[in-house]
């Protein structure tokens, strides 16, 4: 006999016999007794061909967890196994193809049952307004080997009960969250679970294999041989159905591939529990069930799959084995989805015919039939402490059986939560960096174009200026103009391009892939060849172009000036971009830097001054920039300069236009300290910077 559940997802009569509705699609029928009573719903599910049938067999493990496996064959029944249909999608040529064979090489986990009692979330509106409780005392259980839906309105909590769990977000979290019947150890969960985001934060320009390599080498270190990672990531990408495309740069790939990669990364080291917000939003209907089939796939070994989801279509809500729902952070249903439908009728709240129960539980929870239901809702399930509606309530097991079923968990001697050493991290990311790079359009290819056509341009603007003594103003304009170039190009760059990479930041950090100081040291490193070919490249045709004094020295001072310039600008604009997000950004990076012009010495020289503002010019890294260019190109006591394009030649000698601009052409030692001193302080603060966000999101 069929249970409500699977006469309603079925359409089934009991005896396993579908009602079809003439070729537009199929009638289905749920009923169930509850108190004595029966409930109806009826909801209709389009079919796309007759023939288009596909078996799903449930069968019942010993903890009563329902695992399903899915054959295009005819039905097939036995004692202990329930035969239900379900319309299958039509195959096109590109189709996905899930190899379930594989999930067999990956190892089973033991199953781990999270529960939370009394969990509020308290979060703080920013100065002098107050805090806002989002999750009020909510209770639940989640037994392992299950696929857990988190349901409800918009706003209701979903998200912030995810993280709460997740360990996600730590701060204003009160109450228990028990793992296995013990008291979480964030840390030790930290290393089991993983989190994955709703937005897809993966490397765009990195291959779906490279993207994998990259997972698996910072993940599973250099203690596990090539040709174990490239198995295991063999298996998860057949299993996932993205081995066809593991050519493909990411960002070419469809949304439901993207989210099939981010699952895949994350499989990689095997986690037991897996958190996933909102996995199927944004994705069609097709993509929706198969990134959700697939999810069911992986609880079969043991992992506890617990996502968040709006509004799943009733196709998509039988696929998950319990759903928790949210009304404006307390708990209005917690149980099995096919008991859904009884727990309505149980509460006096039946679900009208044709509806769809999770579309009716949503309203209900959004207070579409008045305000008291929730709270009758709320009070039936005891805020989530009310077990009678699992799938099975006698297998679930008390706190204190699951403690003495469950060994106590080892204590790891290190500290660090990455699974990899420092140096592997560096490496991997420096690799990854490389590849990146190299296809970086903007970062790169643009960058290098730019300073290569900026510099053609000055170039042909100050043809000759920096040979000629009657031009010397505009050599200077030159020199000025070369230091905002440098300046503002990579700050600006950084400023934009930052933002994106920091949000991949904060999901990889989180799942433990490297430290901050391993991401930290290697984005360092990575642009440090970008921005000296680039420099070098500028300073080059500038150099000759202008017709700068051609001896080595002063080229190579002129050189190092101009890099230092880059990199203050680059620090620059990393603390900005790691502080603000992209809009804040590009307002703040130029209007911070307007006053580094004025006290650069250029418009009013560092003489004329105002005493009190003159501690300006020791903080402008612009000053030490155009001082360090005057020490290299007049400095170094250079000779009369020639006067062939005018008859009168003000600045004749180098010495008189140095003291004009009072500069001494002395300092560029103390500049080159000061623009290192600048570059050191920038980058650390943002650091400092990354740190606390990563803290604060938390
Ligand atoms: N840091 C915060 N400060 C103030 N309010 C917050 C903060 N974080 C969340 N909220 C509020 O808490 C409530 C729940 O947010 P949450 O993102 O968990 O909802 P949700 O159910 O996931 O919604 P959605 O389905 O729209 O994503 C919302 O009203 C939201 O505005």
């Amino acid at each position: 006999m069929l249970n409500a559940r699977e006469q309603f997802f079925n359409g089934g009569n009991g005896d396993g016999s579908v009602a079809a509705g003439l070729g537009l699609g199929i009638e289905i029928t749920e009923y169930g007794v509850s108190n004595g009573g029966r409930v109806y719903n009826t909801t209709t599910v389009p079919m796309t061909s007759a023939s288009s049938w596909r078996t799903t067999t449930t069968t019942t493990n010993s903890t009563g967890n329902a695992t399903a496996s899915t054959t295009p064959s005819s039905a097939q029944v036995s004692s202990s196994a329930v035969v239900t249909k379900t319309p299958l999608e039509p195959v096109a040529e590109e189709d996905v193809h899930f190899d379930t064979d594989a999930l067999s090489n990956l190892p089973a986990r033991d199953p781990v049952d999270i529960e939370f009692k009394e969990l509020s979330l308290t979060v703080n509106l920013g100065f002098n307004r107050g805090s806002k409780e989002i999750l009020h005392n909510v209770n639940g259980k989640f037994p392992g080997s299950q696929l857990i839906a988190i349901m409800g309105p918009s706003g209701a909590g979903k998200s912030t009960l995810l993280d709460a769990l997740s360990g996600f977000k730590t701060t204003g979290v009160d109450g228990s969250i028990l793992l296995n019947g013990r008291r979480r150890d964030l840390p030790s969960f930290r290393r089991m679970s993983c989190y994955i985001t709703q937005d897809d934060r993966l490397q765009p320009l990195l291959t779906v294999n490279e993207n994998m390599h990259i997972a698996a080498d910072l993940k599973l270190g250099e203690n596990v041989s090539y040709e174990e990672k490239e198995t295991r990531i063999e298996d998860i990408l057949l299993l996932l159905g993205l081995y066809d495309h593991d050519q493909t740069l990411t960002m070419r790939l469809s949304g439901g591939q993207k989210k099939r990669l981010s699952i895949a990364m994350e499989l990689i080291n095997n986690p037991t529990v897996m958190f996933l917000d909102e996995p199927t939003t944004g994705l069609d209907s097709s993509s929706c069930t198969k990134v959700l089939e697939l999810l069911k796939k992986l609880t079969s070994q043991g992992r506890t799959i617990i996502c968040t989801i709006h509004q799943p279509t009733a196709k998509l809500f039988q696929i998950f084995d319990q759903v928790y729902v949210l009304s404006a952070g307390n708990c209005v249903y917690q149980g099995g989805t096919e008991k859904l439908v009884p727990f309505l009728q149980a509460v006096d709240l039946p679900c009208p015919m044709y509806h769809n129960p999770a579309d009716y539980i949503i309203e209900l929870a959004c207070g579409e039939y008045g305000y008291d239901k929730i709270d009758t809702l709320k009070s039936a399930t005891e805020n989530g402490s009310c077990l009678t509606w699992f799938n099975n309530p006698s297998a679930v097991m008390r706190a204190e059986t699951l403690m003495r079923k469950n060994p106590i968990p080892r204590r790891t001697k290190t500290r660090s939560l990455e699974n990899t050493s420092y140096t592997n991290q560096c490496s991997v990311l420096l690799r990854r960096g490389y590849i990146k790079a190299k296809r970086d359009t903007t970062m790169t290819h643009l960058r290098i174009g730019v300073n290569i056509a900026v510099a053609i341009l000055f170039g042909a603007i100050y043809d000759h200026t920096g040979a000629e003594g009657s031009r010397v103003l505009d050599n200077y304009n030159l020199l000025f103009a070369i230091l905002m170039h440098h300046s503002m190009t990579t700050m600006m760059l950084t400023v934009l391009t930052f933002p994106i990479e920091m949000s991949i930041l904060l999901k990889e950090h989180f799942n433990r892939w490297y430290s901050l100081k391993a991401y930290y040291t290697s984005m360092t490193l990575v642009d440090l060849p970008i921005s000296i070919i680039s420099c070098f490249l500028f300073t080059a045709i500038i150099y000759l172009w202008s017709y700068q004094p051609m001896e080595w020295v002063r080229f190579w001072m002129f050189f190092a000036i101009s890099l230092l310039t880059v990199f203050v600008g680059h620090s620059f604009g990393l603390m900005i971009g790691a502080w603000f997000d992209v809009t804040n950004g590009t307002f703040l990076a130029p209007v911070l830097t307007i006053p580094q012009m004025m006290f650069a010495g250029f418009g009013v020289t560092l003489r004329d001054l105002p005493s009190y503002l003159k501690w300006g010019s020791h903080v402008s890294y612009l000053r030490y920039g155009l001082e360090g260019f005057i020490a290299a190109i007049y400095g170094l006591d250079r000779g009369v300069l020639p006067c062939d394009e005018a008859p009168y030649c003000h600045y004749r000698y180098p010495k008189k236009f140095l003291e004009e601009i009072t500069m001494s052409g002395d300092q560029f030692w103390n500049d080159v300290l000061a623009l290192s001193a600048m570059t050191v302080i920038f980058r650390l603060i943002s650091f400092i910077v990354l740190k606390a966000k990563i803290k604060s999101v938390r």
